[in-house]
């Protein structure tokens, strides 16, 4: 097939997971994740020149990745072919730092494209990366002058990508799925065949994002980049297992069966109910970020290791979590069907979030891991004393990351938000010794 546009671009969204953290780590439950309006954006380009000559003299296709509002951000690659089936590996040049996540999505859209358009040349890729500012911290570069970050969208922000602080929007999934998305588009398809190969790309992003990450998650964030807001039931682990990695022999076919989902013995199961779900007319879901965060990994490593040791306690546990996140997003669903204009009634999604609420504190509390640690208590029960706000949690692993608000929709309540955090100053000991944090909204 033969490309007919030489520029493509595509973006994905990032993701707050309100409920089911930890829970739908496991196949047996789900959780409720929002794609957000902040978006990681890529354009590739085919440049013009076909191939350079490598170090040995033989012509050599290459790809060059930009991430302009980071210091320093470029990483340059040559493309090579594996003998044996192992597939299409990108080969860095210079000695920057590697960037696992690009590199991996490259070698696996690559390996894809090679396979399925037959074609073992690539040219000369140019890729620009783009990310909305929500997803890092603000530095002194991207605050700019009063009201600049409100005109801007993509800010520079002045310091080198791995010194950024993340904000946990999922900014790896969101690069992952739309850099092999806009990849594999912009080689084999045309932009209106993209609904038809919406699952193929999700089946992709999720192969490359677990590879990058070096782990298998529950998926949740790939799922939401690609569908947007869902219920979410993870896939099973075991699709992914025996894919191995790029170079070794056979990887091109065995990533082709994971894309196509043709391997009758592992079947693709991930369940996305509800895609494009919205929240109720009248409310908005804001993120409060704090300039702080938490290490994912080893609070899972320790929650699922205790849920393992305890496994009755832990049903019942999650048997409760379950359910209540259940009639929550039951409650959301009915009020987002809900037509008419008079004002709607927030109090039991109130009472449900607080039910979810005292149920992670237990979690916390019995698993030894600040999921709702005592400052983000504190923070939590303060904001939801304020005017319009109908209830806060700490999303996804939790701990010192962003809290995340349901509000009603109106711009006074974010405003009584910002001036509450501006104010704000803990009061409590933490019960994990977390710090007590500076919050932006
Ligand atoms: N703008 C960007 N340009 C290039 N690479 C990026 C960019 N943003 C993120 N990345 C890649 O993603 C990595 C961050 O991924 P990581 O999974 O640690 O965080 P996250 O997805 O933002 O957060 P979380 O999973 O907690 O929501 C960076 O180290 C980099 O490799
Ligand atoms: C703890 C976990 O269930 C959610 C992590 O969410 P987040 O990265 O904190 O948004 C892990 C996962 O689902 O992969």
């Amino acid at each position: 097939m033969t490309p007919t546009v030489s520029v493509t671009a595509l973006s994905a969204p990032g993701k707050v997971l309100l409920t089911g953290g930890y829970l739908c780590l496991d196949r047996a439950y789900t959780g409720t994740v929002f794609a957000l309006n902040a978006r990681i954006h890529v354009v590739v380009e085919q440049l013009q020149r076909a191939h350079r000559r490598g170090a040995t003299g033989e012509e050599e296709d290459s790809v060059i990745v930009r991430s302009p509002q980071f210091l320093d951000a470029v990483w340059e690659y040559g493309v090579q072919q594996c003998d044996n089936g192992g597939g299409v590996k990108v080969v860095q040049k210079g000695d920057r730092k590697r960037n696992p996540f690009v590199e991996t999505s490259l070698n696996f859209a690559l390996t894809y494209i090679s396979y399925v358009a037959d074609s073992k040349h690539f040219g000369s890729l140019s890729v620009t990366i783009l990310a909305d500012k929500d997803y890092y911290s603000e530095t002194a570069t991207s605050k700019g002058p009063e009201g600049f970050r409100d005109i801007h969208r993509f800010v520079n922000f002045g310091v080198p990508l791995f010194e950024a602080h993340k904000t946990g929007l999922g900014s790896s999934a969101a690069l992952v799925t739309a850099l092999v998305s806009s990849l594999v588009i912009h080689r084999t398809m045309q932009p209106e065949d993209l609904g038809a190969a919406r699952d193929k790309l999700h089946n992709l992003a999720q192969a490359a994002h677990c590879a990058a990450q070096g782990k298998v998650g529950s998926g949740f964030d790939v799922a939401s980049a690609v569908y947007g807001s869902c219920l979410y039931r993870r896939f099973s682990p075991s699709i992914l297992e025996s894919l191995g990695d790029v170079g070794s022999a056979g990887f091109e076919e065995r990533l082709f069966a994971i894309v196509e989902d043709s391997d009758p013995e592992h079947p693709w199961d991930t369940e996305c109910v509800d895609f494009g779900m919205q929240l109720p007319r009248g409310m908005q879901l804001v993120l409060c970020d704090v300039d702080c965060g938490s290490e994912t990994p080893s609070m899972v490593k320790k929650v699922l290791e205790w849920r393992k040791n305890n496994r009755q306690e832990a049903d019942t546990l999650w048997d409760s979590l379950q359910n209540n996140n259940e009639r929550l997003r039951q409650e959301l669903k009915r009020l987002a069907q809900h037509p008419g204009h008079h004002e709607l009634d927030f109090s039991d999604i109130r009472a449900l979030i607080q039910r979810s609420r005292q149920l992670l504190r237990t979690m916390t509390q019995q698993t030894g891991v600040p999921i709702e640690p005592s400052v983000q208590t504190e923070l939590l029960d303060s904001v939801t004393e304020i005017e319009g706000v109908i209830g806060g949690v700490v999303p996804g692993a939790g701990g010192y990351d962003a809290i995340a608000v349901l509000i009603q929709d109106d711009p006074a309540v974010v405003a009584r938000l910002t001036k509450h955090f501006k104010n704000w100053t803990s009061t409590v000991e933490d019960n994990f010794g977390g710090r007590s944090t500076t919050y932006d909204c």
